[in-house]
């Protein structure tokens, strides 16, 4: 989409993507969560930002339920709103990569056409998608917040996996599948990816 405004003109800053990545001693990268609701995103974000943090790499979760109290707070789950959601999400860790962060999205991002709209902002293999793969039944029983429960009696409408679609990525550079590893199994298999 083209900018509303005319006029405008992109300012360069002297200081490159890579001069930072030299700075950090690593690169900077967006590690794409997307999943059902009570899938592990959240626990995954943070647990693996744990790691990161332990073996000093800068990084930064950007995580749906934080993101929607406040630059997205005018969005709910609309189809429409959720596309307008991630598409702000990914300029976000756009900015955060360019500042040499690794940007852990943790989103539902049920629609195949945004998370691959997010990837066109990025160069060559630095937005890595992980699955996070659950069956509804194990995230129904975990029901962590008690949203199913609220969705599957009707008083929640545009439940993602109830009341609306979750499109399975069909092409993911990880998965995992969070009823057969535990966290700390989980952790460490994006841990050897990024290694
Ligand atoms: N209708 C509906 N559908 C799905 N999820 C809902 C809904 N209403 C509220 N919630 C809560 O919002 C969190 C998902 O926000 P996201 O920004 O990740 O959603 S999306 O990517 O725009 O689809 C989601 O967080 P997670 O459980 O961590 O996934 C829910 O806590
Ligand atoms: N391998 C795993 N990875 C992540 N979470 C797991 C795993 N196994 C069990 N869980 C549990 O599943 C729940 C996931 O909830 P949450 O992280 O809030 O999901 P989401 O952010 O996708 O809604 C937590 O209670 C967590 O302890």
């Amino acid at each position: 989409m083209e900018p509303k405004s005319a006029n405008i003109t992109w300012q360069h800053s002297t200081i490159k993507k890579e001069d930072r990545n030299k700075l950090n001693k690593h690169k900077s990268r967006v590690l794409w969560f997307t999943g059902l609701s009570g899938s592990g995103k959240s626990t995954l974000a943070f647990a693996l930002e744990q790691q990161l943090f332990r073996r000093h790499y800068r990084s930064y979760v950007l995580d749906g339920d934080n993101i929607r109290h406040g630059i997205n707070r005018d969005l709910g789950f609309s189809p429409q709103d959720r596309t307008e959601n991630i598409r702000r999400i990914g300029e976000v860790a756009k900015l955060m990569v360019d500042a040499g962060l690794i940007v852990i999205a943790a989103f539902i991002s049920p629609y195949e056409q945004d998370r691959s709209m997010v990837r066109t902002l990025f160069a060559d293999g630095e937005f890595i998608e992980v699955f996070i793969d659950c069956p509804i039944e194990e995230c129904e029983r975990r029901d962590v917040k008690g949203l199913y429960k609220k969705a599957l009696a009707g008083e929640i409408p545009n439940f993602t996996g109830v009341s609306a679609p979750y499109e399975i990525p069909q092409n993911p550079d990880i998965i995992i599948d969070t009823s057969q590893l535990s966290i700390g199994e989980s952790v460490r298999k994006i841990m050897d990816y990024l290694d």
